[in-house]
Formats: C-alpha cells, structure tokens, sequence
C-alpha cells in the first residue's frame, strides 16, 4: 500500500495575474490532504468530502449516474489516464482521498487532489519521481482539466515552503516565515469557472485587463522584498492593494470585501482573499481579531502554519 500527504496551499500575492504570466508568492501550510493507493481488483476511487448532487442510479446495473460526477471526479480521473496514455500502464487500485477541508475554497485541493495520486500512483506502478517530476506533471494534468491555470498551486504542494514565482516560468523558495490567520466559507464556483469569467473580462477590455493585471504583478515584486525584510507594515498594506486589484477584476465576494475593509479600518496590519475567489479563502496577517473577523462570516479557520514539507510518499508493506 502507499500512503501519500500532500500540504494545501495559500496564495499570499499574485492569484489570477499568475495565470497572465505575472509573478505569484504562495505558501504550503499545514492542512494535509492524505491519499493511499491500495491493491484491489477494480479501479475505485473513494472520497471522504465530496457531496454530489442530481445523482441518478441505473438499477440494471447498479452503478451511479450524474452530470456533477465526472465533473467532481475530474482532476482524479485525468491522472490515472494520464499514465494509462504516458507511460502505457493501468494498474487496479482502490485510491481513497481523504480532505481536512471542503473543495473550492481557495485552498488547492485540485492541485493536491493531482499531486497526491502523481505522487502515488507512479510509486505504486514501479517509478521513483522526484517533487519536481511530480510538480511538473501535475500541472501538464491541472492544466488539461481546468483549460487554463498556472504552475503555482501544483509546484507549491508538491515542493512545500514559501515559494515565488517569477515572471516568465521558474520558482525560487523564499527562507523566512511569515505567519497568518486564515479561513475560509463556501464559494460560488469552482476555479475553472472563475478562470473562464476572467478571461471574458480580459477580452472585452484587453488594455484594462492588462494594466490591471501588470499593478499585480507590481504589488507581488514589492511583496517578496518586504517579506525578505521582515517587513510587515509593507507586507500588509500590498496585501490591501492586491485584494483591490481582485475586487476590480471581479473575483471578490461583499462579506470578503466587507471582512477586508472592516479589518483595514481597525488597524490590522493587513488582510485580503485568497484563492480563486468567488467566496472561499481570506488570509491576515496574524491577528486575534482577524480570527473574530472571520468567525463573523461564519468563515471555518484553518492550519496556516507553513510546511516546508511538500508531498510525502511512504511505501507500507502489510
Ligand atoms: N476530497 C476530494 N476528493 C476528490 N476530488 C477533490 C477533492 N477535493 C477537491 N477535489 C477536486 O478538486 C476540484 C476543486 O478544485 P478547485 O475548484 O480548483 O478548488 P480548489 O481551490 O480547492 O483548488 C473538485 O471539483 C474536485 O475535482
Ligand atoms: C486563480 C489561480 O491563480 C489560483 C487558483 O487557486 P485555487 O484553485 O482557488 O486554490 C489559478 C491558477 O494559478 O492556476
Ligand atoms: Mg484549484
């Protein structure tokens, strides 16, 4: 049996203007999603937190029908075609996913939904990956599900730590720490969608997309100076800037924005939403009223402690 972990992310600067090109800071934290990959007769996968709506059952032959399934289990199923088409192999398992948290919230489970079964399935079919195959495969994967997406979720779970990625491909791991308060509620729409309705702005008014977009990438470059200073006054206010510059692109939510200007108002250093958008996750600066803050909205705080640790695969042998 193989046993795989593989940390959740944060994104501190830079969601959706990554996707453009842009540079983008996120973080693994110590929310683990955990996936094992046991020997069986049929290919099952089994999930602990997926609720699937409209289900249908065909009686003839007991099996379940639904137009949410195929879209739920996607980011799974297109890694074990993955393999069956790159390296010709299909070997039957049970591979259980087992999440601390809801999916579509921000927090890449999609992205550790792929790396984790990268991860375990390769090792269960014979191969030693390193993190960096894993992370680079498991984009390739995130990448055909979602249409469009960038590098920074899949690299960030597998590889662990602070990590910034520059403008024009690469990464390089940020040696300090900075610590948060994080929560998050339901959102509206997966990421997939939101990528697709940012993409509509971007056509419908390309120079404004752009330079919305460029400010990002501005405010991310300053970010990652202030986090190498220590600097938290700067870290926070860009923090402030960047949930702006989302809430221009469309993808904030009233109680985030609300949550936001409240804490800017009392004086917390700094706070902004995090993730796709729509809902999902806020991150602040840490702050015991940042966690009441986030209470009010009925938001569920999470394990933001960093992880240096990136994915985790450990072979068990019964
Ligand atoms: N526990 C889980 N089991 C199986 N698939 C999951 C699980 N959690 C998330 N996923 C996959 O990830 C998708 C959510 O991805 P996305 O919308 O990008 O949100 P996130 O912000 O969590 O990455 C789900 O639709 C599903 O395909
Ligand atoms: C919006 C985006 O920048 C981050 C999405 O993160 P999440 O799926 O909401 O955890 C998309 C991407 O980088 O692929
Ligand atoms: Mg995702």
């Amino acid at each position: 049996m193989i046993e795989v972990e593989v940390p959740l992310k944060l994104t501190l600067f830079g969601e959706h203007a990554v996707v453009y090109g842009e540079p983008a800071i996120a973080m693994a934290i110590n929310e683990k999603m955990k996936i094992k990959i046991v020997p069986y007769h049929k290919m099952i996968l089994k999930s602990n937190s997926l609720s699937i709506k409209g289900i249908k059952v065909d009686l003839e032959e007991m099996k379940l029908e639904s137009e949410e399934t195929s879209k739920v289990l996607s980011y799974a199923l297109s890694t074990i075609n993955f393999f069956e088409k790159e390296y010709g192999t299909r070997k039957n398992a049970l591979i259980e996913i087992e999440s601390p948290v809801d999916p579509s919230v921000g927090l890449g489970t999609s992205a550790a939904v792929i790396v984790g079964i990268v991860g375990g399935y390769s090792r269960y079919l014979g191969y030693e990956l390193t993190r960096e195959e894993i992370a680079k495969i498991s984009h390739k994967i995130e990448l055909t599900v979602q249409g469009l997406g960038s590098r920074m979720d899949t690299y960030t779970t597998s590889l662990g730590g602070l990590i910034y990625f520059p403008k024009g491909g690469g990464y390089e791991k940020i040696r300090r720490e900075i610590r948060i308060t994080a929560g998050y509620i339901r959102r509206i729409a997966t990421t997939a969608e939101i990528l697709k309705r940012v993409k509509s702005l971007k056509e419908k008014n390309p120079d404004l997309f752009n330079d919305l977009i460029s400010s990002i990438g501005k405010t991310v470059n300053k970010a990652k100076i202030a986090i190498e200073k220590g600097d938290e006054e700067e870290i926070g206010e860009l923090m402030y800037v960047n949930h702006g510059l989302l809430m221009s692109l469309g993808v904030t939510l009233p109680p985030i924005d609300n949550l936001v200007s409240t804490a800017k108002i009392l004086g917390l250093k700094g706070c902004k939403i995090s993730g796709g958008g729509g809902g999902g996750s806020t991150i602040c600066l840490e702050d015991e009223r940042a966690r009441i803050l986030l209470s009010t909205i009925g938001a569920k705080i999470i394990d933001s402690r960093i992880s240096q640790e990136g994915v985790m695969i450990k072979e068990i042998n019964q």
